[in-house]
């Protein structure tokens, strides 16, 4: 992999608890990676550590083949061939665009300086602003001034610090997808910190989500919707609730009055009906108990699951998509809430016993609160994660 991060922990003086632990992620050449996770979660101190601005406590830190930090090995950080952007822009407000973006490159003739910085204008759309001064650009031309400024020296990998935070959401969605385009372009690979979950999305190669210094998952979004690793990401990707269920036997697919025990086909019971877990899930031939020895700080995915779990009584994560307004379906649920959003209305429902589940539903399907609709299952993949007492 072009960066590689194994096990590195970061530890501030005269604070003992880490802000990063035995964190390890692979970023391959091109590719963008996006951090998200709530604040304090020690994204930051993960994207200075890679950049040589902090040593961490322990782990190796590979960029291109060459080792940057581990043990007895520590590369400053001007030799790291890293660009930096930050949400600050942090142009130098006393030097014109030209001179801002040719700051990084003392070693090219004047020529090729000129050369450089006008390649990189072009590339970021503002061929005509060389002469003029940060103060005299928007906020989204000066951070596309910073991110010509990073780009010009070809660093070997780019880190963004929540380089859209201070622009509004329009401009931010616009650059955001520009900036993607732009290292896609020059072949960089990147590593960007956000708290825009939606950004993250629309513009990732992979994920990952941050919480108490830890990495709980690193992975492509639709596995982080799909697949979350531990409850932590369940809950703060996307729209869902946790329902109870209850581990039974499934429908096996074998023939003969075993079958259930033949395959230990498993299904959860929920209020809203019963989820059988698709066959598909298990990878065939693979030993169930080394399925649930892989999964992560708990995380217990049904699939993992052996019929000696059977009536273990489990969390369910149901999606606001996963459940399905049906007209036709005998199961009924009231609104207690809902909130439109142009081309779909989110309807919080209550079921019978009180348990509420959010319900995506296209907006032409118009119900009052208080009243009564049909609702049904449509779930792919059960995600569901032990009860905790
Ligand atoms: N220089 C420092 N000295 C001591 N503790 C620090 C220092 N910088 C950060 N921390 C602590 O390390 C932890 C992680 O902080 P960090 O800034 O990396 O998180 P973050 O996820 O980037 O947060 P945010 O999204 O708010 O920027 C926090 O508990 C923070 O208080």
């Amino acid at each position: 992999m072009f960066l590689q991060v194994d096990q590195v922990s970061v530890v501030y003086p005269r604070n003992p608890k880490p802000a990063v632990e035995a964190v390890s992620l692979q970023i391959a050449a091109g590719q963008l990676g996006v951090l998200i996770g709530p604040s304090g979660s020690g994204k930051t101190s993960l994207l200075r550590a890679i950049a040589g601005l902090e040593q961490p406590a322990a782990g190796s830190i590979t960029l291109d083949g060459r080792q940057l930090d581990g043990p007895g090995v520590r590369i400053s950080a001007e030799q790291r061939r890293i660009g930096m952007v930050f949400q600050d822009f942090a142009l130098f407000p006393h030097l014109n665009i030209t001179a801002n973006v040719g700051f990084g490159l003392p070693h090219l003739s004047r020529q090729e300086r000129a050369q450089r910085v006008e390649e990189m204008l072009a590339l970021v759309g503002l061929e005509d602003a060389g002469k003029k001064f940060p103060h005299q650009l928007s906020g989204g031309q000066q951070q596309r001034i910073a991110l010509a400024r990073a780009l010009a020296p070809q660093p070997r990998l780019l880190l963004l610090d929540e380089p859209f935070s201070s622009l509004d959401v329009e401009l931010r969605e616009r650059l955001a997808a520009d900036v993607r385009e732009i290292l896609k372009q020059t072949h960089t690979t990147a590593l960007m910190v956000t708290h825009d979950q939606m950004e993250a999305f629309a513009i990732a190669d992979v994920v990952g989500v941050m919480q108490q210094a830890q990495l709980e998952q690193w992975d492509d979004a639709y596995s982080l919707y799909h697949r979350p690793a531990t409850r932590f990401v369940a809950d703060f990707i996307g729209h869902g609730v946790f329902l109870p269920g209850r581990l039974v036997p499934g429908k096996g697919e074998g023939d003969g009055e075993n079958k259930d025990h033949e395959n230990g086909a498993v299904a959860m019971a929920t209020a809203i009906g019963l989820l059988d877990a698709p066959a598909d899930t298990v990878p065939p031939g693979m030993p169930l108990r080394s399925g649930l020895a892989q999964a992560k700080n708990g995380t217990k995915l049904i699939e993992a699951h052996t019929r000696m779990n059977q009536g273990a009584l489990y969390d369910v994560l149901l999606r606001s998509d996963d459940v399905v307004h049906d007209d036709a379906s005998p199961f009924k649920a009231r609104v207690v809430r809902k909130s439109f959003r142009g081309a779909e209305f989110l309807y919080t429902l209550a079921l019978e016993d009180g348990q509420q589940v959010l319900s995506l539903v296209p907006s032409h399907h118009d119900h009052e609160i208080g009243e009564q609709i049909g609702i049904r299952l449509d779930v792919s993949h059960v995600v569901a994660f032990p009860r905790q007492a």
